[in-house]
């Protein structure tokens, strides 16, 4: 087992309800696991918690055998560059930068993903082309790019290394419909090329036939959020 959650509970501070209650959730090597769950339910949270960015209060949390809350934050930041490959939300590519050294960046901050690149210029090069990213685009700053763009050099950045889990948040939002699948396509084929596994965050039900699994958060999170919903229709009976 890849991941491993159990009786894990997260409660942002300042709240009186956790934001986070899951009784267990585990996917297994090479899993394509899509993530779905109403705005507000709790899935960039979990995905904070999976990727260590924040740490739950109580509960196991196993990424390939490593409970990351254990270990120190230098620890699990390190643990995060070496293992994981994360595209954002908002990509998080440094504008300055170009195409190229963004990309480059991942290996920059871990020599386990250098070492296992190989000559690492060359495979973030092959990784963009793969990327549908042409050559005369490496040495732009990334911010030129469009959009789509953006994205698939976010995904070669993730990519790049061959971290064993993928974690995507919302990656196709700003997609149309043939960039999103013809994006899919490609993480899915580099993915699997390396057995990685992928969690991917999505609102995009039409996207969710494409995955192995896929997992409600409403169902595996164990919090009251229906708790103002239920109180109106309390109040619509008392009032019949
Ligand atoms: N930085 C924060 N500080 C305090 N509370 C937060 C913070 N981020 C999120 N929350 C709380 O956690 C709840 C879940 O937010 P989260 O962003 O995880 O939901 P989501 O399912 O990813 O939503 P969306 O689909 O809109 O991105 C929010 O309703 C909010 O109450």
């Amino acid at each position: 087992m890849i991941i491993r959650l159990k009786n894990v509970s997260y409660c942002w501070p300042g709240q009186q309800q956790p934001t986070l209650n899951i009784p267990s959730l585990e996917v297994e090597k090479g899993e394509h696991l899509f993530l779905h769950g109403p705005s507000g339910s709790g899935k960039t949270t979990l995905l904070n918690l999976l990727t260590g960015i924040n740490t739950p209060q109580s509960g196991q949390l196993e990424i390939l055998e490593t409970d990351i809350a254990k270990l120190s934050e230098s620890k699990r930041d390190r643990f995060r560059a070496d293992h994981l490959g994360v595209i954002f939300q908002q990509f998080n590519l440094l504008p300055y930068l170009s195409v190229l050294d963004n990309v480059l960046l991942s290996c920059d901050f871990s020599k386990t993903r250098l070492e296992k690149a190989g000559n690492a210029v060359e495979t973030a090069k092959q990784l963009l082309l793969d990327m549908e990213i042409s050559g005369d685009l490496l040495h732009s700053k990334v911010s030129s790019l469009s959009m789509g763009q953006q994205q698939r050099v976010a995904v070669a950045r993730a990519l790049i290394g061959n971290p064993e889990v993928i974690i995507a948040d919302e990656p196709t939002s700003a997609l149309d419909t043939d960039n999103r699948d013809r994006f899919l396509d490609l993480l899915f084929t580099e993915s699997d090329k390396h057995g990685s596994t992928l969690i991917f965050v999505s609102h995009d039900t039409q996207i969710q036939h494409r995955f192995n699994r896929m997992v409600s958060l409403a169902t595996i999170n164990n919090v009251d959020n229906a708790s103002d919903n239920n109180q109106i229709n309390h109040n619509q009976a008392d009032a019949k």
